[in-house]
């Protein structure tokens, strides 16, 4: 166990986009983790004595004698995580970089930075510029000095899932990524993906897209208010955010068919029995202990905590990347089938609510 190769894939752009010079030791180092992870043990013959530079990069190549791929492999990404820039959480607890963004807030204090879903009036449906802006709001948490990424919505719902109007606004079905993938493909690969603790602060209802992605969640806070809801069939949908896979997972076969196929909708109580959920708070109380409780994980070793989960997590990433690719294929096929376009003209002409 250790990074993955996407992992590995993310360290090496990572380091394009250091923005000061590591220095030439460590840029040595890095040369020959590299070439150990991605040729194995140095096998090409020494460089002339004078030519220094190049000298240099195959001693420290050589140097790592038989060391197995996978080690430099892991070494390279810690070495990269430890230069990468570190956006400081101000007093104020805003983030200066990114999300600019109104619906999506980004916020980091006591450790923790939180991403909100803003967009009460709609019950934080999430728009496909919204995708956008939590794929950037991850990508600086997954930086920044935090050691807890915390999800929660603003208002009544934690989110109504994907905005419909996606369907909609957009010839053809839905915008397609320029790669021919839905954007979804790349934003469920950053959920299985992200380096620290996860949580969801789930402050009310729950639908959709916003439920399924709880399965690539490290840990689920409840609302005694809050619903679990997963209407893929009555919007002619299918399952999505790998909750094809961690969801019999989680909760056997039989309850996950209920959710994903008849689109049951549960309870809080019911989503804790079924593992989906952590723990249930009394609403009242909901806010004040969860934050408490997160505080205090939050001091612990930040290194201890990103290791630990990828000790958990990473012998599950390679299917899980593969179960969110075919996901995807499926639905692709879905937006566009007749029951789903019924389904969201019915929902815009007000004769279908949940
Ligand atoms: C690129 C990614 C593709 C992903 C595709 C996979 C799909 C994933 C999913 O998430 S599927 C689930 C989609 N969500 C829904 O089907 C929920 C739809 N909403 C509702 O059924 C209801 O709005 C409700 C039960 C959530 C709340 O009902 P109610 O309390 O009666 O409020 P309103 O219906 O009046 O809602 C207020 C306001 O918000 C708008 N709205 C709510 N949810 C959505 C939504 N998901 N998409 C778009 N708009 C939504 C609603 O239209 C109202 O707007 P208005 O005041 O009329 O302008």
């Amino acid at each position: 166990m250790g990074a993955s190769q996407k992992d590995f894939e993310n360290a090496v752009n990572r380091l394009k986009l250091l923005k000061e010079d590591p220095g030439n030791d460590t840029k040595i180092k890095l040369y020959a983790l590299y070439k150990q992870a991605t040729e194995g043990p140095c096998n090409v013959p020494r460089p002339p004595v004078l030519d220094f530079v190049s000298k240099a990069k195959w001693d420290a190549w050589n140097a790592l004698g038989s060391l197995p791929k996978e080690t430099a492999r892991q070494n390279y990404v810690d070495l990269v995580s430890s230069l990468s820039p570190s956006p400081k959480s101000s007093s104020s607890g805003a983030i200066g970089n990114p999300p600019k963004s109104e619906s999506v807030l980004m916020t980091s204090r006591d450790g923790i930075t939180t991403i909100t879903l803003n967009r009460p009036a709609k019950k934080n449906a999430i728009t496909l510029q919204m995708y956008e802006d939590i794929l950037l709001a991850m990508n600086a948490a997954s930086q920044d000095d935090s050691t807890i990424t915390v999800f929660t919505g603003n208002g009544e719902y934690y989110s109504s899932g994907n905005d419909l109007a996606n369907f909609t606004d957009n010839p053809g079905g839905l915008k397609l990524s320029e790669d021919g993938n839905l954007p979804l493909r790349k934003f469920v690969d950053t959920f299985i993906d992200f380096p620290k603790p996860l949580v969801a602060v789930v402050n009310g209802p729950a639908v959709g897209i916003t439920v399924t992605l709880l399965g690539l969640f490290d840990a689920v806070y409840a609302s005694d208010r809050a619903t679990f809801h997963t209407p893929f069939s009555s919007l002619g949908l299918s399952p999505e955010g790998c909750s094809s896979y961690t969801f019999p997972k989680i909760m056997g076969p039989s309850k996950a068919v209920e959710m994903l196929i008849f689109g049951k909708k549960i309870t809080a109580r019911e989503a804790c029995a079924r593992g989906l959920v952590t723990e249930v708070f009394p609403d009242g109380t909901f806010q004040e202990e969860v934050w408490a409780r997160l505080k205090a994980y939050a001091k612990n070793p930040p290194n201890a905590m990103r290791i630990a989960k990828q000790v958990i997590r990473s012998s599950e990433k390679e299917k899980l990347h593969a179960v969110n690719a075919e996901e995807c294929r499926i639905l692709e096929e879905r937006v566009l089938s007749e029951e789903c376009i019924n389904a969201v003209l019915n929902f815009f002409s007000r004769k279908a609510r949940l």
